[in-house]
């Protein structure tokens, strides 16, 4: 268990609300099951489900928690997978509309081996389940308590109840540890259904028409997350490389900052995906007589990508390191390269190379490194095309980094050779799973060369610092990228693996 959220079981137990979870103490759903019940009052009685008036949200909280302890594995966004549930501890439980339908936020505190996670879950309750809803989206029906027999799911899969959470962010409204808030501007309707994305993601985004996309974070860290940060900052600086944030919801949190729960921002209906559009570009590499010509969009993105530096460096804090601190960049990169050798054997033999490549990064004339607020985890699925140009995606950084680490300051090159991995990881994606092809082969990695010269050309165009003028760097950069992205790969896709594997040997032996 974190420290923080540590400090918030224990602000909650000392509240002394703590009713028992059904498995009894010990039991996985809330042994000190904490709930903090905001509002509602107990209902009881039992037999006919009764949804409707007010929530007896403790009851119903408690009723939930084995069905949600069944639920939340099979999630696409649930961190904690292979590791047994230990705990379950509802830390808020807030009432956000009563009646039938009935919808409740909750923060709820996982315990498991490796420790315990905060989610964020909103949960519909109906006497009957809504029509069409998706399989996925039903924790089932309440087996006891005082809505014995209703329907329970994820809420954001009923397009009405996303509609009131809506209706919330447009009036900026309060329910206990709950703000919702709202940007300067016009306002924003509060009758918009809102239906669930599809788009593979980490976290849940709920779409509005063709006017905006509510992306509700899963897990949950104390604080201002990234996303919002920096969208805000772009977004104050009137910067169109960013869908425009239009607002967002908060909780506060015992014993610590208040956490980012949601993030409303403008829905850019004509948009493509940058790594879609370059997918369809390499595919036509297998004999296509007219390739298409993405360099020009490469050229474009890397101009857009020097552009939200620019604005990201004249809203937020910049600095230059001195020697020790680029040592202690060098030193990082070197940790994590450790921490991932050790879990991917595949990365040992490269292993000194790498170490060699980062302490070149200590040489003199790399003292005086600029760093700044960056995007942190820039790749082509994180760029939309539109008919104004490139837009920039979901500036949380790093899911893998704790909220802490994603806020430092970095030399703007990361967010280059963190594109530049991406270019190549598109040209691999071509020869993954086929026959080797020379012939194919050579042609991927010049679509990838020519994509990343005129990537960095156009950062370069832009004002960004020029990459060539900085080989170590972008090297020490790339490789440390790759290195994550080998752990990501084992961790979540084993089958692409071997493309930041290829990289991380060409980097090795690069000199
Ligand atoms: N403003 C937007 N307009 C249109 N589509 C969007 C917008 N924001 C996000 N998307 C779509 O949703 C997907 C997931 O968004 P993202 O912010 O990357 O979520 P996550 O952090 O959960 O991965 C994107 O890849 C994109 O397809
Ligand atoms: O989009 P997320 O914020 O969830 O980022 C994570 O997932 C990405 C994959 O979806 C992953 O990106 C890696 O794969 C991409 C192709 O699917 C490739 O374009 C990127 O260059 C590569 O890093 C990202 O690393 C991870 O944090």
């Amino acid at each position: 268990m974190s420290e923080i959220s540590r400090s918030q079981a224990h602000a909650h137990r000392d509240a002394g609300t703590a009713p028992r979870g059904p498995g009894g103490p010990g039991g996985p759903h809330g042994a000190a099951g904490a709930a903090r019940v905001v509002a509602g009052h107990t209902q009881g009685g039992h037999g006919r489900p009764r949804v409707g008036g007010s929530l007896a949200v403790g009851e119903l909280v408690q009723a939930a928690l084995p069905l949600i302890a069944d639920w939340l594995p099979g999630q696409r966004w649930y961190a904690g997978k292979g590791q047994a549930i230990t705990g379950l501890r509802p830390l808020t439980a807030t009432p956000l509309l009563t009646g039938d339908p009935a919808m409740v936020h909750l923060l709820l505190q996982v315990e498991h081996g490796g420790g315990a996670d905060l989610y964020q879950l909103l949960l519909g309750l109906r006497t009957e389940p809504p029509p069409s809803l998706l399989p996925e989206a039903s924790l089932g029906s309440l087996s006891h308590g005082p809505y014995d027999g209703a329907a329970l799911y994820d809420a954001v899969h009923d397009p009405e109840l996303m509609s009131r959470l809506l209706g919330h962010l447009a009036t900026a409204d309060r329910f206990g540890p709950l703000a919702f808030r709202r940007t300067p501007g016009p306002g924003l309707p509060s009758d918009l259904l809102g239906r669930a994305g599809t788009a593979e993601q980490s976290n849940t985004s709920v779409i509005y028409g063709t006017s905006f996309i509510l992306k509700l974070f899963r897990r949950i860290s104390p604080g201002t997350n990234p996303d919002l940060e920096l969208s805000l900052a772009l977004s104050r600086a009137g910067s169109t490389r960013i869908p425009r944030v239009a607002a967002w919801f908060e909780s506060r949190l015992v014993g610590a900052e208040p956490a980012t729960l949601g993030l409303l921002q403008r829905f850019l209906p004509d948009a493509e995906d940058g790594w879609e559009l370059a997918l369809d570009q390499v595919a036509r590499l297998k004999g296509d007589p007219s390739p298409g010509n993405f360099a020009v969009e490469a050229h474009r993105l890397g101009r857009a990508t020097a552009e939200v530096h620019r604005v990201l460096a004249r809203a937020l804090p910049v600095a230059k390191l001195d020697r020790e601190q680029t040592g202690r960049l060098a030193t990082a990169m070197a940790e994590r390269l450790d921490v991932a050798a050790a879990a991917v054997p595949a990365l040992r033999r490269y292993r000194p190379a790498l170490h060699a490549a980062f302490r070149q990064l200590t040489a003199d004339h790399l003292t005086g490194l600029t760093v700044q607020r960056i995007h942190g985890d820039l790749h082509l699925g994180q760029a939309m095309r539109t008919p104004h140009g490139w837009v920039l995606l979901d500036f949380e950084g790093e899911p893998a980094k704790s909220v802490a680490e994603r806020r430092v300051p970095q030399p703007a090159l990361r967010d280059v050779a963190a594109m530049l991995r991406s270019f190549d990881y598109a040209a691999a994606h071509l020869l993954a799973g086929a026959e080797p092809d020379p012939q194919l082969a050579h042609l991927a990695a010049s679509w990838a060369a020519r994509n990343r010269t005129a990537y960095c050309a156009g950062y370069t165009a832009a004002g960004g610092t020029d990459p060539a003028g900085c080989p170590e760097l972008l090297r020490a950069l790339e490789i440390d990228k790759a290195v994550y992205e080998v752990v990501y790969e084992a961790r979540h896709r084993p089958g692409w693996l071997p493309i930041p594997l290829t990289a991380i040997h060409r980097l090795a032996t690069a000199t």
